[in-house]
């Protein structure tokens, strides 16, 4: 049990709760990472206690599925399943066209195979990650420790050709050292503080030897759920008007840790 969030914490908690309602029993759903995804899972933990829900859920971290597991959801490798249904995950950036920047807690690679398999992503947010432009969030690129300095050579070079306001290139650490992701890749976080090409950065960026993965997610997304810190959770999906509904904040009080 926790205490009612406030501030950001309180939109994300609301865009959560409204993205659990798009489960249904029976579901594959694919769990993200991060700080928006944890409100979901512990929402849908809740929710499937509650229901009876029959789930199967495939984590996008070690830390989302540790979470998930703990709480009690059915969690599964993807490898297990044949497909997903849905996808609810957080994102560091969208823009208008639904396009994303995702990595921003280094699990872009898993988050990125999963929502590839899935038949739906929608992503929780709350309105600090709605951009007219992507780029101001640094960029994660994902390559192999053997190699890397080459390869960052290889970003250097990239970049120089592309339509970026910033070149700016700094290696990811984590307590001092260079973080290691869950599938033990190093992170390149690019500072373009403007992306106007993200589909031609992305193909010039992921044909490089040694990029595992870019945290630009085009094409994947048809939903996003902005929770305002006031309860409200406004749904925008693409070619449709936004909707909004109104969310117990008190929930989230009985939502278990
Ligand atoms: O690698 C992490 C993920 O892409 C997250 O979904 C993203 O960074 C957003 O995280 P948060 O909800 O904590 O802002």
């Amino acid at each position: 049990m926790s205490d009612a969030p406030t501030g950001a914490e309180a939109g994300k908690f609301a865009a959560a709760m409204r993205a659990v309602e798009l489960v249904e029993d029976g579901m594959a759903v694919g769990l993200g990472t991060g700080s928006t995804a944890a409100w979901m899972v512990r929402a849908l933990a809740a929710r499937a206690a509650a229901e009876d829900l029959s789930l199967t859920c495939v984590p996008t971290s070690t830390r989302t599925g540790a979470l998930a597991a703990r709480l009690g959801l059915n969690v599964v490798s993807l490898d297990e399943v044949d497909g997903l249904d849905l996808t609810i995950d957080g994102a560091d950036e969208f823009d208008p066209d639904f396009r994303l920047i995702k990595g921003g807690g280094a699990a872009h690679l898993q988050e990125k195979i999963v929502a590839a398999a899935s038949r739906r992503l929608v992503v929780i947010s709350d309105p600090s990650k709605q951009v007219a432009h992507l780029g101001a969030f640094p960029l994660p690129v994902e390559v192999t420790p053997f190699g890397h300095r080459a390869t960052l050579r290889l970003l250097r070079r990239a970049l120089e050709g592309a339509d970026v306001d910033g070149r700016e290139i700094t290696l990811r650490q984590h307590e001092a050292v260079p973080l290691m992701t869950d599938e033990g890749n190093l992170v390149y976080d690019l500072h373009l503080r403007r992306i106007g090409d993200p589909e031609g950065l992305m193909r010039d960026l992921t044909c490089l030897p040694g990029v595992v993965e870019t945290g630009l997610f085009l094409g994947l997304c048809d939903t996003v759920i902005i929770g305002h810190p006031d309860g409200r959770a406004e749904t925008l999906r693409r070619g449709a008007a936004p909707e909004i509904a109104a969310v117990d904040m008190a929930a989230a009080a009985g939502l278990p840790d």
